[in-house]
């Protein structure tokens, strides 16, 4: 071979590498920053501190950082657990269209029958396996891969990933980095859940399932903020059981709880979604009515008594206990917006007992409303 075209060879040989390498070079930048977007996201998912912060980061960040064109999120929720806490809490789930509960993991389609814990199923979309995880509002993909979510070897739910690129998602291809996201993405999930169930029974009363004191403190200056801020109402009610202690000398202190607990659902039954009412322990309970005036609210009382009194209780043995209670209503006075939200809450709660003493002292089985 002549030497000058052994070098052009030799040249031509040289280029091929250099593309070569610069074609690895960007592939291993590219790869460098998608695990770079991937890591924020870890530590975005792990910083969460409640349910609608996490799952929004998912159904937000995840499309984007995986170049995804829907993400679904399916929890295994049998007694609708997650569902209702979730909603006490407040998360409004509008807000979250791919979020969807299943009763049973026998539901997701995953293959349980070797004992091993569910792969991925990764393919084309097959609209009528595929369809409940891919909701019409979101579009239809055309490949998908449904990750099991795992935590110790439990199924607590799938993350639906779709792509509108047919070739995205298929059969034979690694599952190694959508495993270990859905790892992180379970541990996340499940710590949340958690941690938002711990939230909800401090929050609650054991007794009779309504809020407890913390959370009517909370919520009172929540609500007091609100109201300047929107110049609206706001009112609260003390409600006492009348002669409780005789009740409870009667029917024995497993039919005074059984009292206790059905004049809790009577109240609830008077009130709207916004209201909050709660135990503040013994036979005494207080109701925060949003966006309630002086008149409006002693009408809501003038029910509840009425609803409480009308009826006798009957208890499990099927005896039938007279209850009557006692309200005192007070309510917030445009006059108090320049207070702190503490004095104003403990002001507003000290008229509304104020009341409720008076309407022992008139009797009983009455509402009075503070002037
Ligand atoms: N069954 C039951 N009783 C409770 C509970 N907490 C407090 N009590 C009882 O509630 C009664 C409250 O009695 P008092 O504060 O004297 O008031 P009262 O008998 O309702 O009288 P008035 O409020 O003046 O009408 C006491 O006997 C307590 O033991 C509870 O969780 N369950």
């Amino acid at each position: 071979m002549h030497d000058g075209a052994a070098s052009r060879e030799l040249i031509a040989e040289n280029e091929a590498l250099r593309a070569r390498m610069a074609d690895l070079i960007r592939q291993a930048e590219r790869n460098h920053e998608i695990m770079c977007r991937h890591q924020a996201f870890d530590l975005e998912i792990v910083g969460a501190s409640s349910f609608p912060q996490l799952v929004g980061t998912i159904f937000r960040t995840l499309p984007d950082i995986s170049e995804l064109d829907v993400v679904t999120l399916t929890l295994i929720d049998p007694d609708a657990d997650i569902y209702t806490v979730m909603l006490k809490l407040g998360v409004d789930f509008e807000e979250f269209p791919n979020l969807m509960f299943s009763e049973a993991g026998d539901e997701l389609g995953f293959d349980f029958s070797t004992g091993e814990p569910p792969r991925p199923q990764l393919g084309p979309f097959d609209r009528q396996r595929h369809a409940p995880m891919f909701p019409a509002a979101c579009g239809e993909p055309r490949s998908v891969a449904l990750v099991p979510l795992l935590r110790n070897k439990r199924l607590i739910g799938c993350l639906n990933l779709g792509s509108l690129d047919a070739t995205r998602f298929a059969p034979e291809m690694g599952t190694d980095f959508i495993e270990h996201m859905a790892s992180i993405i379970a541990i996340c999930l499940e710590n949340v859940i958690s941690n938002e169930m711990l939230k909800y029974i401090g929050l609650t009363d054991a007794l009779t399932g309504v809020y407890n004191r913390r959370y009517v403190d909370r919520r009172l200056l929540e609500e007091i903020s609100r109201a300047r801020r929107n110049e609206s109402r706001l009112s609260v009610m003390y409600i006492d059981i009348d002669h409780f202690k005789q009740i409870n000398d009667s029917v024995g202190h497993q039919g005074g709880d059984d009292v206790l607990r059905e004049v809790a659902s009577r109240i609830k039954a008077e009130l709207r979604i916004s209201d909050a009412l709660a135990r503040f322990g013994g036979e005494e309970f207080v109701v925060l009515l949003v966006d309630a005036d002086g008149p409006s609210a002693a009408v809501v009382a003038g029910r509840i008594r009425a609803g409480v009194a009308d009826t006798p209780v009957e208890l499990a043995g099927g005896q039938a206990v007279p209850v009557t209670v006692s309200i005192g209503v007070a309510t917030l006075g445009p006059d108090e917006r320049s207070l702190p939200l503490e004095t104003v809450a403990q002001q507003l709660l000290a008229q509304a007992d104020a009341a409720l003493y008076r309407a022992k002292q008139a009797g009983r089985n009455r509402v009075i409303a503070c002037p």
